[in-house]
């Protein structure tokens, strides 16, 4: 029995890339995708964010000198591209997905119009969210607390590289342990960047959960689902 009727789940546009040195492998997308059709066939209505890492980041573009926006509508319809080859990877797996862009590329996917969003959920369709906030200076992880917001998903699942929030980054420090829960005002001010603090300040303002786990351990996803102990939960 699953915990939840609705969730946003975020995945990592970084970790599409598997053993690759950019772009999207397909192995891991073929992988990431049946983790969430065994979701689907538990009845969870699912709405996905996909980061956009494995192929752009603004800041990036920002630190060879670009202008940062335009670098940041670049990362945008990056995520656009993991989108459609997700939506695409999911139909190839049987699933029905309908990819929503915030910035305006009609020919391509169609614009993020909220009631369409809700009716697919309804229909049991999975609703991918592309293009971010449709901002720059935002990121996806705020993309899916705002969408997460909207469609009044109970939770925000972060499925990312590493399985759970951490006193400090566990790349970069090995003593670092992991909370199993931690309040959004801790995460807050420690400012432990898992995620950005935009993503956080609009999540424990809406009192949206957010459960932050691993994107390759299989079967974590439903784990986190059926609502059994896995990864890190940041609570109001
Ligand atoms: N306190 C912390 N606990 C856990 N991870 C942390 C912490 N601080 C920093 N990180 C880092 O945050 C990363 C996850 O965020 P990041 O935005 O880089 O990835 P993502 O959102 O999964 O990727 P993408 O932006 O491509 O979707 C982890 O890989 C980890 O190295
Ligand atoms: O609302 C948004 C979301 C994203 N961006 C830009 O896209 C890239 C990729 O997103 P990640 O969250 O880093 O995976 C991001 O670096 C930004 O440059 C954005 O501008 N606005």
């Amino acid at each position: 029995m699953p915990a939840h009727k609705r969730i946003l789940l975020k995945l990592s546009g970084e970790a599409l890339m598997g053993d690759d040195a950019y772009g999207i492998n397909r192995a891991t997308i073929v992988r990431m995708v049946q983790e969430v059709r065994e979701i689907t066939q538990l009845g969870v209505e699912v709405a996905v964010v996909i980061g956009g890492g494995n192929i752009f980041r603004g800041v990036a573009g920002g630190s060879v000198g670009m202008d940062r926006a335009t670098a940041d509508y670049m990362g945008m319809l990056a995520t656009v591209m993991n989108s459609l080859a997700l939506a695409d990877t999911m139909r190839q797996e049987g699933m029905t997905a309908r990819v929503m862009s915030a910035i305006a590329i009609e020919q391509v996917v169609e614009p993020y119009v909220r009631p369409k969003a809700l009716q697919y959920l309804e229909e049991g369709k999975v609703v991918i969210f592309a293009a971010g906030t449709g901002n720059p200076f935002f990121t996806t992880d705020t993309a899916a607390a705002l969408r997460g917001a909207e469609i009044g998903a109970e939770i925000v699942l972060k499925a990312t590289k590493v399985d759970g929030v951490y006193t400090a980054d566990p790349k970069k420090d090995p003593s670092a342990t992991r909370y199993t829960r931690i309040s959004f005002d801790e995460a807050i001010t420690k400012n432990l960047q898992v995620l950005d603090a935009t993503a956080f300040a609009l999540c424990r303002d809406q009192k949206l959960p957010i459960k932050v786990f691993s994107i390759f351990k299989p079967g974590a996803l439903k784990r986190v689902v059926l609502g059994e102990d896995e990864g890190t939960l940041v609570h109001v």
